[in-house]
């Protein structure tokens, strides 16, 4: 029996995207559930921005069917899903706050409170100036604003790419403990042995096709072998 909360909230059936030469992604099916933590996982080029830019109803000219909470990624969509892109999104010219203000503006679920809480946390000062921050202090502090909105669905594009080693376990620990249990976590990154220990499931894409969607502990106990040490296999790295 399908349960309200093991019910999909992401279900993708034969996506396919392709670029003018290049398919990126090829008949692609997906269900994710609420209240899961789930690393998304490929070389470069396997096609996972793509899948999320989809998602984010960034790129509309793909053939198959998306779904999310029964909508096809549309405004309402954008409504209920938390982005963090893999790149900078602010202007030159905006401090922290400004940044901060607009997020209230924009999202009816944002909590400056708790954005300002996480970024004391992460010694982030919301007076200083976008520009002037350092790219892992850029990461940081979009983190702490994507993770101060009350979304059903996160999608971290490489979360932990710019910090340091130190600053990651803190990094992990705020996206831990700043989702709603029935939410859904997606986080693409190519840092798998520092993150997995936070993944419930993984998925791996290969050239643009789903080569595995499983729960992590099932496949270390499977395999004897981490998610890091399995993907290298998988894809030879
Ligand atoms: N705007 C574009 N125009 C043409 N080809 C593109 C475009 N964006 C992506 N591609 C191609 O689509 C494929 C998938 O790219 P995508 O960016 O989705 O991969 P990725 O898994 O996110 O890679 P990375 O880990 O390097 O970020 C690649 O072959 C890439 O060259």
């Amino acid at each position: 029996m399908t349960t309200e909360s093991t019910k999909p909230l992401i279900q993708i059936r034969g996506l396919t995207k392709s670029y003018s030469q290049t398919t990126a992604l090829k008949n692609v099916d997906l269900d994710m559930v609420p209240g899961q933590i789930i690393g998304l996982l490929g070389p470069n080029g396997s096609g996972k921005t793509t899948l999320i830019k989809i998602m984010n109803g960034l790129l509309r000219d793909y053939s198959g069917e998306i779904l999310i909470d029964g909508h096809k990624p549309d405004a309402y969509t954008k409504s209920i899903i938390s982005y963090l892109p893999d790149d900078n999104y602010f202007s030159d010219w905006m401090k922290a706050n400004d940044a901060l203000k607009i997020f209230e503006d924009l999202y009816a679920d944002f909590d400056i409170a708790k954005a300002l809480l996480l970024m004391k946390r992460l010694d982030l000062n919301p007076n200083m100036r976008i520009k002037s921050m350092s790219k892992g202090m850029k990461e940081k502090f979009q983190l702490c604003l994507v993770m101060s909105r009350k979304a059903r669905i996160y999608i971290l594009d490489e979360p932990i790419g710019g910090v340091d080693p130190a600053a990651r376990e803190l990094i992990l620990d705020i996206i831990l403990n700043n989702y709603a249990e029935d939410a859904i976590v997606l986080i693409s990154t190519h840092l798998i042995s520092d993150i997995e220990k936070i993944f419930d499931d993984v998925i791996f894409l290969k050239y643009g096709e789903l080569a595995m969607h499983k729960n992590a502990e099932q496949l270390r106990a499977e395999t004897g072998k981490s998610v890091d040490e399995v993907f290298r296999e998988v894809f030879k790295c």
